[in-house]
């Protein structure tokens, strides 16, 4: 009996030991990589914080779940200059304020784990995504290479030969296309749309738009019946399946994490219901893409035999690359290669357009004077003309002058979908140098670069508050909402697309353009990135918008729910505190995981624009 004892208490003894040599061993590492990394960042020259963590290492990332809410629950005055740069996910929400309280647009920031740059210095910006030698963090963007190599995923050669392959496929006649399916989604979405109840389901009828819209644009599958079928959420199951194309990548991009985290048989064999759904979503999206691409490549679409490249969709382009030839014995891209790059369009080329739509839909039914104006200029441009005569080449640049652009712009501007854009200094490479305010400033290797969007597009020296002009009575205060600390960062107050409609002469903070309408400093409207890793789809995804807002408003208007039990005196109160709600939406009920998103639901409806309830 004693001897057991012994046995188990020596035991004991020997895992605290070892417990505490893994702590002390730890507490010791910490310390002497935390004083080299001060000494570098010394050499620098720029502005530092001290930081317990390292904001992308391992121990910061499983550690937070507990230190957050302990760390959060202490007097602000003790966290707030520190701890917003350890918070990836309040990133976008707590915008300008961090640089504001340090005073520095670029600064580091020092941990045990390394230099993290911090900016919001639109010069900065620039020279992060125009100098080649930066490159970019693969590590942090490997969770797109579930099922191969993506380019988000990947760096130097191999990212610029998969933007070689895909590049041309991004021309004039492929955003002809956008626009006129577009039209005709927007018409589908508008059915749902006006369903009683439809605001449930705003983000998952809009994804699926944007799904359906690129899926037959970039790989020529699925038609407008799929489209009118998964919206009325009866989706076609083929036999053998068990999830639609469109459950299967929507419940895939829920999971990601998950699905790039753990193997793969643990998930199957979990008792939880949900790592079972992962892992079935999974496998069912990579037997959809190996169907659509076999199927490709035993009937090559006809613009491909035809040979007139200019028309061949994406998947022609992918499945070129990947086979072989008489003049190349050996395919330029693996199975697996074009695998991945089918999955990283499917997800980057209709989660952000999705997430996007969705902002400008809430914020005009918070906006109703920008609403109206809106409307105007589309009865002005487009008069009469039935929606299936619209073209890209008629309509596209004309809307994106008005307040059509003005509106999309702005909501880029403030709902930037990905709120940090990281690049690095590579390892193992040499120092790079930047520039702030004429001072050089050289970057150790392995330096990581974060360009904030959320804070650059809300720098108050470049995008200045101005007087309310759209807008009338109450509704133009926004008292309510900038004294609420839970609105942060008041996005719907902020929102103010008439600062793109009457831009004055170019001065610091613009361009010349060639028209009134607004072009920013360079590095300071960055939603889609710029430089050789800047968004492929950016013309993609703004054609697409264009043609979807312009089709659902031309013809109807969104509207805020107010409370049916309010009093019949007290209408204008019982608005103000549905915009007050849907704020609030706006601003705490937005979530960033893969993409910057709405997650909460706003009661809104559309109405027919002949019909529309008094204002
Ligand atoms: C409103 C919609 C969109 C927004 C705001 C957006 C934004 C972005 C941003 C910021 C990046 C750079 C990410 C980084 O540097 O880490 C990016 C990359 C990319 N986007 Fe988009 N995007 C949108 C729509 C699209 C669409 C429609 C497509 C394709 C049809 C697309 C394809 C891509 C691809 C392929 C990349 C990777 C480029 C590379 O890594 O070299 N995007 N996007």
């Amino acid at each position: 009996m004693f001897g057991a004892f012994a046995i188990i208490s020596q035991s004991m003894a020997l895992y605290l030991c070892i417990l505490y040599t893994g702590i002390l061993s730890f507490g010791l590492w910490s310390v002497i990589s935390l004083i080299y990394h001060v000494r570098l960042a010394r050499t620098t020259r720029l502005p530092f914080v001290v930081l317990p963590f390292s904001l992308l290492g391992a121990p910061w990332q499983l550690a937070q779940f507990i230190v957050v809410p302990v760390v959060k629950s202490l007097p602000e005055p003790l966290t707030r200059n520190w701890l917003p740069f350890l918070l990836f996910n309040e990133f976008w929400h707590n915008g300008y304020e961090p640089f504001e309280r340090l005073k520095s647009d670029t600064f580091l920031a020092v941990s045990p784990g390394g230099l993290i740059l911090y900016t919001c210095d639109p010069d900065v910006n620039v020279q992060l995504f125009r100098d080649g030698n930066f490159g970019k963090p693969v590590k942090l963007m490997s969770l797109l290479n579930v099922y191969g190599p993506t380019i988000t995923g990947t760096d130097g050669p191999e990212s610029r030969l998969y933007r070689k392959i895909t590049g041309p496929f991004f021309s004039e006649n492929t955003l002809r296309r956008v626009f006129v399916q577009s039209v005709s989604g927007a018409k589908i979405l508008l059915d749902a749309l006006i369903r009683p109840d439809a605001h449930r389901q705003l983000r998952t009828l809009s994804a699926r738009l944007s799904l359906n819209t690129l899926t037959q644009i970039v790989f020529n599958y699925q038609t407008d019946s799929d489209l009118v079928q998964a919206l009325a959420f009866q989706d076609n199951i083929p036999d053998g399946k068990t999830l639609s194309y469109s459950q299967a990548l929507h419940g895939l991009v829920e999971v990601l994490g998950v699905i790039f985290l753990v193997p793969h048989w643990i998930l199957r064999l979990s008792p939880f219901r949900s790592h079972r759904r992962a892992v079935a979503c999974y496998s069912e999206l990579g037997s959809y893409m190996n169907r659509l691409k076999q199927a490709r490549e035993c009937t090559p679409s006809e613009k491909s035999t035809h040979g007139t490249s200019s028309d061949e969709d994406l998947l022609d382009l992918l499945i070129q690359a990947g086979a072989s030839s008489v003049d190349k014995a050996t395919p330029v891209l693996t199975n697996t290669q074009v695998i991945g790059q089918i999955f990283l369009f499917m997800f980057a080329g209709h989660e952000a357009n999705a997430n996007v739509l969705v902002s400008i839909i809430l914020l005009l039914a918070c906006h109703p004077g920008v609403q109206d104006t809106m409307q105007r200029d589309l009865d002005r441009l487009l008069g009469q003309t039935p929606s299936d005569t619209w073209s890209y080449d008629e309509n596209y640049s004309a809307l994106m002058r008005t307040t059509v652009g003005a509106v999309i712009n702005e909501a880029l501007r403030l709902f930037t979908v990905i709120p940090v854009l990281p690049k690095c200094v590579l390892p193992g490479g040499r120092w790079l140098s930047i520039t702030v305010k004429g001072q050089h400033h050289p970057l150790p290797p392995n330096t990581i670069a974060l360009a904030n969007t959320s804070a650059t597009h809300r720098h108050p020296k470049y995008w200045p508050k101005r007087p309310v002009s759209m807008g009338r009575g109450r509704r133009s205060s926004w008292s309510d909402i900038r004294n609420d600390p839970h609105q942060r960062p008041f996005a719907v107050a902020d929102f103010d697309p008439s600062r793109w409609m009457d831009a004055g002469s170019a001065d610091e903070t613009t361009q010349t353009g060639s028209t009134n309408f607004l072009k920013p400093r360079a590095g300071a409207f960055i939603p889609f990135s710029e430089g050789g890793r800047g968004c492929l789809g950016r013309r993609f995804a703004l054609v697409e918008v264009c043609a979807v807002v312009a089709t659902l408003f031309k013809t109807h208007s969104v509207e805020l729910v107010i409370d049916p039990g309010h009093d019949s005196d007290r209408e204008e109160e019982a608005w103000l505190e549905a915009r007050r709600h849907a704020a609030l939406a706006l601003s705490k009920g937005t979530t960033f995981d893969t993409s910057l998103r709405v997650s909460r639901t706003v009661p809104i409806k559309f109405v027919p624009r002949d019909n529309e309830t008094e204002k």
